[in-house]
């Protein structure tokens, strides 16, 4: 199989707009987004979305939401008189998704199936609302594999836990292969967007994007295990000395769905452990919290140097997360530090600011 890296303007109508590689969609009277809970025939999707530049997703709907204010104080974007910030897709009972302006966020549960079912209809989604060009971001939460807990890693590429740089889906009885290809240029203009002063360091690198939590990424810790610790070491240490630095669930289907409909993309997860040292997530549940905004740091930066808004000011803190109180590198506070469970450089201040 031989795909190339780069996209092309050809991938795409030299408008921007997206090509959709399924010719019955244009067919059909009206296409229906079933876990979005929006249709082509009943909402007016060129209304509500063309404007859409930037699509970002993760997990779960508490920390989509959480971006979605967090960019929506970042771009200062005010939302029309009379209205708040509703999930879109409620009614789906499946997803959820706000719009901030050109900023679209989505939750996408856990694994490949429900990330890509997710792509399929957030894609046919751009197609129809005529969305020029938008780039999309999967704000994640990984293992680091040799990185501790609380930091960045921006994928490169993905490969699945044969080392396989492919999503492989049986279609049709017959395995289909999908190349997963990450936009290159994209993860390194996000790793430069790093400020000095961020409690954060951020690794470019290769993913292995697994389809379970426990075995398949090698953990004891499962309700079943037939393997060694040191059977697991080996894997983990053999993997890192060729060069994964971290490991989640989504990636291949991300990256393999988005290139393959012509999109630029990006994987940017925040480690939550170092897998050389452990299984289990152990961190408090509140630095956890705290760690998932990293991500949302560094994507919020993007876009604003894309709107050209200034990016110059430091990010202190985050507006859902430690709630006025002063979250700043050891260094940088003058307060009386009270020191966080597995924040080796940082802590968190009990000194409310104004
Ligand atoms: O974006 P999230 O935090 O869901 O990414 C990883 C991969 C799995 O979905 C999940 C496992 O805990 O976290
Ligand atoms: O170890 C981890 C942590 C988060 N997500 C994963 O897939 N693995």
């Amino acid at each position: 199989m031989s795909e190339k890296e780069d996209l092309e303007e050809t991938d795409r109508f030299p408008d921007g707009t997206i090509k959709l590689r399924n010719p019955h969609i244009a067919e059909m009277d009206q296409d229906i987004l079933y876990h979005l809970a929006l249709g082509s025939g009943s909402h007016d999707l060129v209304e509500m979305f063309s404007d859409v530049r930037y699509v970002c997703m993760g997990g779960t709907p508490k920390r989509m939401e959480g971006f979605a204010n967090f960019i929506m104080d970042e771009i200062g974007y005010k939302l029309p008189t009379g209205t708040t910030l509703l999930d879109i897709s409620y009614l789906s009972y499946r997803y959820s998704m706000y719009k901030v302006g050109p900023v679209l966020c989505f939750s996408h549960g856990m694994g490949i199936p429900s990330v890509g079912i997710l792509l399929h209809e957030v894609i046919k989604l751009m197609y129809h609302a005529k969305c020029k060009n938008p780039i999309f971001f999967r704000l994640g939460t990984c293992g680091g594999i040799g990185i501790e807990g609380g930091n960045l890693v921006i994928s490169e590429s993905a490969v699945d836990g044969l080392m396989h740089p492919y999503l492989e889906l049986p279609v049709l009885g017959k395995m289909q292969r999908r190349p997963a290809i990450l936009d290159k240029q994209l993860a390194h203009e996000l790793k430069d967007l790093r400020f000095e002063s961020d409690p954060f360091s951020v690794t470019v690198g290769k993913t292995m994007c697994t389809y379970d939590f426990y075995e398949g990424q090698g953990r004891l810790d499962g309700a079943f295990c037939d393997y060694s610790e040191e059977d697991k070491l080996d894997f983990l240490h053999k993997i890192h000395q060729d060069n994964i630095v971290n490991m989640e669930m989504e990636s291949l289907c991300f990256a393999a769905l988005c290139h393959h409909a012509g999109i630029r993309c990006a994987v940017i997860c925040v480690t939550l452990l170092n897998r050389l040292t452990g299984d289990q997530v152990s961190t408090s549940k509140e630095v956890l919290g705290k760690w998932q905004e990293y991500p949302q740091m560094l994507v919020s930066r993007y876009i604003k140097q894309q709107m050209g808004l200034p990016i110059s000011r430091p990010q202190r803190t985050h507006p859902q997360a430690m709630k006025n109180k002063c979250v700043v590198t050891r260094d940088e506070c003058s307060h009386q530090p009270r020191m966080m469970e597995g924040l080796e450089r940082q802590h968190l201040c009990t000194v409310r600011i104004p």
